[in-house]
């Protein structure tokens, strides 16, 4: 009994350090993954004939950029983000409910792509989610 009552944590010591926690981040690939997931991304956005007018006028290198900060914050990775926040950055620029639905299936698409296990890209999803309030027109 007394071995078992010793044995019992010791195995379940050894299981925990054997199973480290990956993290959101490192889900991703870390900061090589997520520039790699930025630039299919943007690839797809570019290539969306639904949303793709809206960013003829858009400094790209600086939305990628901004990107790689802001998804690399979201995922708890080490980065700062440097950009105008989203409502400013999006005012005025007219972007209705399909637009967003457009985009964020794009960003699905970018990361089934990146092979992102599924329960990650729903984190960050629901990360992504509450700004939609500052993105879209009203
Ligand atoms: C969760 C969704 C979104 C995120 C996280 C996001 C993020 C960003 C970021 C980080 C920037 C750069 C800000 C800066 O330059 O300081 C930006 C700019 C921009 N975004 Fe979004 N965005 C989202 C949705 C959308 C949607 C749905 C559209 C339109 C279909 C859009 C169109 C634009 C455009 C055109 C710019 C450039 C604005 C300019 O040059 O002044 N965004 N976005």
């Amino acid at each position: 009994m007394n071995r078992l009552a010793f044995a019992l944590p010791m195995l379940l010591l050894a299981a925990c350090a054997t199973t480290p926690r990956i993290s959101l981040y490192e889900q991703f690939g870390g900061q090589a993954g997520v520039e790699a997931l930025v630039e299919e991304l943007l690839v797809r956005i570019l290539e969306d004939e639904r949303i793709n007018a809206g960013f003829v006028e858009t400094d790209l290198v600086n939305l990628n950029d901004r990107l790689v900060e802001q998804i690399c914050v979201e995922l708890g990775g080490p980065c700062t983000y440097t950009g105008r926040s989203m409502a400013e950055s999006h005012a005025g620029l007219g972007i209705t409910e399909a637009d967003f639905n457009a985009l964020v299936e794009d960003l699905q698409d970018a990361m089934d792509a990146r092979g992102i296990p599924f329960r990650a890209q729903n984190q960050l999803l629901r990360r992504l989610a509450p700004m939609h309030r500052d993105i879209v027109s009203p």
